[in-house]
């Protein structure tokens, strides 16, 4: 009742940061398991009240650096996850989530891949809120893959005006086969998500890290000092607060105005 006074973000992007150092801290095995447990109660917190799309950060290409056998019992984990999330009584049903990976999904290995490709074939026609799992990600590389798509249309355009002969002139053949901010923005993972209105990174940590560079022009950003598993539902609140306080500043920006 306390955050229905102010607008609701459509939009909350979360960098789960701090997984070892708490499973460090508290001598546990692993921390990304307790961190998966934590991710289930924010986006229980998340859809009730009321926010449409949630972005997570679970996997960058950098992290690809770490020893071998912590990237295989992190893909053993994600694997295990994701099935447990198309199961009956998940919250994937309880909320009809459509689920999104973002990333170069062929540097997964095989099992992890079909079972993000399941995910995204069994969720594609539920109707509630958006879950974007970036996976094997980072931006720079999702701006690259969306100027590489773009030059390939404008080619096969170019292609198909060389074919017809130049009938509109010159002048329009340059303006149509300019690659602008337009095509960019169709060929993102991101192309039918609004940009994040929060995006949180846990652990005090101020840096995006190669996350959503693009989306987060006019992102309210929040560095909660919690580690990602300490991360509770007072956290979220307060920082929808702030973005609520900042709401005004941002309500008047956008990129169209750019
Ligand atoms: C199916 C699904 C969505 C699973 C997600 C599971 C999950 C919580 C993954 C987090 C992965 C990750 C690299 C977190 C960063 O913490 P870190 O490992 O870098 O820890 P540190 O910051 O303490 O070094």
């Amino acid at each position: 009742s306390v955050l229905s006074i102010g607008p609701i973000p459509d939009h909350i992007a979360f960098i789960m940061d701090g997984n070892r150092r708490y499973a460090k801290r508290t001598q546990i095995s692993t921390g990304h398991r307790v961190g998966f447990s934590a991710l289930i109660s924010v986006l229980r917190y998340c859809y009730e009240i009321g926010v449409k799309y949630v972005t997570i950060y679970a996997f960058s290409i950098d992290n690809f650096k770490r020893k071998p056998e912590e990237v295989q019992s992190t893909m053993d984990l994600m694997k295990e996850k994701i099935d447990e999330l198309l199961e009956e009584h998940s919250i994937v049903n309880k909320y009809g989530i459509r689920m999104n990976f973002w990333g170069n999904l062929n540097l997964l290995n095989d099992a992890v891949r079909l079972s993000v490709e399941k995910a995204m074939r069994n969720t594609s026609n539920n109707t509630g809120p958006v879950l974007s799992v970036c996976v094997a990600y980072t931006s720079t590389n999702e701006i690259a893959h969306a100027i590489e798509k773009s030059c390939c249309q404008k080619t096969e355009m170019m292609k198909r005006m060389h074919a017809n002969g130049f009938e509109n002139g010159v002048v329009e053949k340059n303006t149509q086969t300019m690659v602008t901010v337009v095509d960019l923005e169709m060929h993102l993972f991101s192309n039918d998500c609004p940009d994040p209105d929060i995006i949180i990174r846990t652990s005090g940590e101020t840096r995006l890290s190669n996350f959503l560079l693009w989306q987060s022009s006019f992102s309210h950003l929040q560095n909660p000092t919690p580690l990602w598993p300490e991360f509770s539902l007072r956290h979220l609140v307060w920082a929808i607060l702030s973005y609520q306080r900042a709401y005004p500043y941002l309500q008047n920006r956008s990129k169209k105005m750019l």
